[in-house]
């Protein structure tokens, strides 16, 4: 058995039943393989087994009122995975499907995201299986202020710095911060990102990862010779990186025909309204469907999967991991796809971006391509430690100029093992060898 084998096999023993995490670290370790042959010293420090393994993992009970006065009990987590360059820093997810096992797949993603960025951030996540949906403002709130009441002594702006994710947004970063303002008595910014922009948040933070990843795409396409212009684009969520995707992506000329949530999926042949996607679900917090009552050309259907058969140029799964499996993989193969944007952590099967490789498909890697979201939090956290703000072109441009940068290191590392134009294993092999270089220069910790 091969040493990445042994280590593969060693975290499906120690992590029993932890899927989605399987998935991320036998994704990663198959690309790496090539680096760990040529690198030997790796093994004799027992490099691989520790990467794969959290430095830390906090669960705890989050008690909170609800509105009819009964008690719920949710659970918090935080996995802090890997510090070897800079300070934790990744989301909070609140969503019901949360435990463990989704939390370090999304941490441990978020070591080589943060190491592509080139900025000076380690990789952590956390989160809870609490359901914003449906639950009233003042709920919320008294979800997140208990959240933080046991969080805040595990985070601080050079310890770890959280943010958000799926059902994490300004409202919930707003409570949260408050509540840490409050326990710890001092007004550190930088503990969070994602903030409003009246108390140290970044303009351009909200538009960040779907921006991003359209720039990331762009370059992608750019260097096999295609752009957006008159391209069918089919986006899968209708929350912050799927608007915002939708957003540049016209901009750029393309006609997106589809847009879904958790309920179903939307056709606008026409092009979608991106207004009136905000309007539902960043004003009305509303189900996807409202939108046929304003455009009634549109149509509606109910279920996911669906989307994945309509014919488009390029599909951006924007919503969830596992969202394109092997079947809708081969249905957009079948029906002429020509690129894959991951704007989503994880949404596409292992199966799924195989057969989309094999198949001469470009895959623009979530590592890579979201990590625009991330980048533009360590913008804010210099903004904040720099007491001082920049305008929404400057923090742009670099957001621009570090996607461009990311699809650089993807395309290089790509090439140099032998593997042109797979940016799934560029992408990982470039983060990885930042991260890999600095925990050999601390030792074994
Ligand atoms: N917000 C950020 O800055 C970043 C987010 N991401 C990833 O992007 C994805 C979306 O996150 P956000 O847009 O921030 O969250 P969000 O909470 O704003 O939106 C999530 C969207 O996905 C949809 N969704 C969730 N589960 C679904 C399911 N099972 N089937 C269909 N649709 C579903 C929801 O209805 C919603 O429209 C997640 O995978 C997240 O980890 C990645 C990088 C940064
Ligand atoms: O901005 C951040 O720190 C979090 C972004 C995030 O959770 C992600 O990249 O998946």
């Amino acid at each position: 058995m091969s040493y990445v084998q042994e280590v593969l096999e060693q975290v499906k023993k120690r992590n029993p039943g932890e899927v989605e995490f399987h998935q991320a670290v036998e994704e990663v370790l198959h690309s790496l393989e090539p680096v760990i042959e040529k690198h030997p010293e790796y093994a004799k420090v027992g490099l691989i087994e520790r990467f794969v393994e959290p430095e830390r993992v906090v669960m705890f009970r989050v008690p909170w009122v609800d509105d009819s006065g009964k008690v719920q009990v949710n659970r918090g987590f935080r996995v802090q995975f890997n510090s070897a360059i800079g300070p934790y820093k990744g989301g909070l997810r609140f969503h019901p499907s949360v435990y463990l096992g989704i939390i370090k797949f999304l941490g441990f993603e978020q070591i080589l995201k943060n190491s592509l960025t080139g900025l000076p951030i380690g990789g952590g996540k956390g989160g809870s299986d609490f359901d914003p949906k449906g639950k009233s403002d003042e709920e919320v709130m008294r979800f997140c202020q208990s959240f933080m009441t046991e969080l805040y002594r595990h985070i601080g702006q050079d310890l770890d710095v959280p943010a958000g994710d799926i059902g994490v947004g300004a409202r919930e970063i707003g409570y949260l911060f408050g509540q840490y303002k409050r326990i710890k008595n001092q007004y550190e910014a930088g503990v969070l990102t994602g903030k409003g922009l009246t108390y140290g948040g970044s303009l351009a933070r909200k538009e960040a990862t779907g921006f991003g990843l359209i720039y990331f795409v762009r370059e992608m396409l750019a260097a096999h010779g295609m752009d957006f212009k008159d391209k069918t684009v089919v986006i899968s969520g209708a929350g912050n990186v799927a608007i915002y995707a939708c957003q540049k992506v016209q901009e750029y000329g393309a006609k997106v025909i589809a847009m879904c949530d958790s309920s179903g999926y939307i056709v606008d042949e026409e092009g979608i309204k991106l207004d009136t996607i905000k309007q539902i679900k960043e004003v009305e917090r509303k189900r996807i469907k409202e939108y046929v009552k304003y455009h009634p050309n549109a149509q509606y259907f109910e279920g996911q999967q669906g989307i994945w058969s309509l014919k488009c140029d390029i599909a951006l799964p924007c919503a969830t991991q596992n969202d394109i499996n092997l079947e809708s993989a081969k249905k957009l193969v079948e029906t002429g796809v020509k690129a894959i944007g991951e704007g989503a952590n994880m949404p596409c099967t292992n199966e799924a971006i195989e057969y989309f490789l094999k198949n001469n498909v470009l895959v623009a890697p979530a590592k890579a391509a979201n990590a625009g979201g991330v980048a533009t939090s360590a913008l804010e956290m210099s903004q904040n430690s720099m007491r001082l703000s920049w305008t929404f072109e400057e923090v742009n441009q670099k957001l621009d100029e570090i996607m461009v940068n990311i699809f650089k290191s993807s395309q290089a590392a790509a090439k140099e093992y032998g593997m042109e134009g797979n940016y799934v294993a560029g992408a990982n092999i470039a983060g990885f060898l930042k991260v890999a270089d600095a925990m050999m220069a601390h030792g074994i910790v």
